[in-house]
């Protein structure tokens, strides 16, 4: 993907940032489709698991749904997904909601794969490195739940629709450690948000 492609996105933004290309724009998905994928969401949730364990047991303590890719309103979306990013949709990994009660969070990670981990092999093996991270916030919890890249000294609010993207890589291919960014805990109602990742090369 280049980011050309991204920028000609109506009210894209970038972050001012020379660590890392992330992008954010409002209102990339309309309420009545973020109201659909929460219904998917709650329909299917199951706690959310971490690659690399690190022994923290409370590290992410959300929920996760593998939306189903034959729904008209995942379709919709990654359709929206495609316009926007310009990337190949075989590069990317299904569609997954995460929902968020009082209290969850997931603490600073990357969503790349560390390179010498002991999951490396294991997820990376056939499809690469993730390569770009899209994610939407579906509504607005009360207090709470904030993405913050902590490199950066930035924090997104949620706000329903809203759309962040970032390049997880650098330049030259390696990873970016400055991507590293945590959903804070929700301090008051729910959070619902869909994640896409893209790989290097085709999914599965
Ligand atoms: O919920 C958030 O704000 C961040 C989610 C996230 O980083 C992830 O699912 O990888
Ligand atoms: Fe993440």
């Amino acid at each position: 993907m280049t980011v050309d492609h991204l920028l000609a996105w109506p009210g894209i933004r970038r972050t001012p940032s020379p660590a890392l290309d992330l992008f954010h724009t409002r209102a990339f998905l309309d309420p009545t489709h973020c109201a659909r994928l929460i219904e998917l969401i709650d329909a299917n949730r199951h706690p959310s698991t971490i690659a690399d364990p690190n022994g923290d047991a409370y590290f992410r303590t959300s929920e996760t749904c593998d939306l189903d890719a034959e729904e008209p309103a995942v379709q919709e979306l990654e359709r929206l997904l495609h316009t926007l990013t310009g990337i190949d949709p075989h590069h990317g990994e299904p569609v997954q909601g995460q929902r968020y009660a009082v209290g969850q969070e997931f603490k600073a990670h990357t969503d790349y794969f560390e390179p010498n981990g002991t999951d490396y092999q294991q997820y990376c093996a056939l499809a690469g490195q993730r390569t770009w991270t899209a994610m939407v916030y579906l509504n607005e919890p009360q207090a709470g739940g904030g993405t913050r890249f902590k490199h950066i000294g930035k924090t997104f609010q949620p706000e329903q629709g809203k759309l962040l993207t970032w390049n997880n890589r650098l330049p030259d291919g390696r990873v970016n450690p400055a991507t590293l960014h945590h959903g804070m805990k929700v301090r008051k109602g729910l959070k619902y948000v869909i994640t896409k990742w893209y790989r290097e090369r085709p999914w599965q």
